[in-house]
């Protein structure tokens, strides 16, 4: 596995720290608030988990998985989901966590959805941030790093399923994807 990557854009050490950053943020933010903390399948699961273990304030965990680029064109603004949420989240104050902002249409499309079914609020917030391939409007509210237009694999970001438990995050070789 580790053969195969070109470079380190962020070890764990600077994820970790970012991390630590981020809880302490928003567990200032949510202090007092019913907080409900959704996690986006499969890629978010790492940061997710090392994110809340981070923040000393009640919370519940949540996990959804929907479909990113499947049915739905881009202007109806639908979201597939292939799991669902468990709890009614009317009157909560919602985090959604995910991994990355590539596109947007994603997040865009979840935290629509969510506000529909009457959260008290809905936020997103994101470890990576790739401003540069924005399709839609979309800022999450905690970002942790802003990243260039380069595949990433690591820390939850996956290349063909596989890569996501790597404590770093970092791009393949070239030769990989041939
Ligand atoms: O901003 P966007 O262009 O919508 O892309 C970002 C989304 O794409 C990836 O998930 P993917 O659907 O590949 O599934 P995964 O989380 O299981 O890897 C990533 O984890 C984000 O959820
Ligand atoms: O850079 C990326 N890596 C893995 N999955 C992704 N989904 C959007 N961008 C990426
Ligand atoms: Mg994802």
């Amino acid at each position: 596995m580790l053969m195969d990557i070109e470079k380190t854009l962020l070890d764990e050490a600077a994820i970790g720290k970012r991390v630590r950053e981020l809880a302490e943020q928003i567990a200032a933010d949510y202090a007092g608030k019913d907080l409900l903390m959704v996690c986006v399948l499969n890629g978010a699961a790492v940061f997710y988990i090392d994110l809340l273990m981070d923040m000393q304030i009640p919370l519940e965990m949540n996990f959804i998985r929907v479909s990113s680029y499947g049915a739905g064109t881009e202007s109806s603004g639908t979201v597939r989901i292939l799991y669902d949420l468990e709890a009614d989240i009317t009157d909560k104050h919602v985090l959604i966590v995910e991994d990355i902002i590539d596109s947007g249409r994603t997040l865009k499309r979840l935290s629509k959805l969510l506000k529909e079914r009457g959260a008290a609020s809905v936020k997103c917030c994101c470890l990576l941030d790739k401003p540069s391939r924005r399709a839609v409007e979309m800022q999450a509210d905690y970002v942790g790093f802003s990243v260039p237009d380069e595949f990433l694999v690591g820390y939850g970001l996956d290349y063909n399923g596989k890569y996501r438990n790597l404590r770093f995050i970092g791009t393949l070789k070239p030769e990989i994807y041939e």
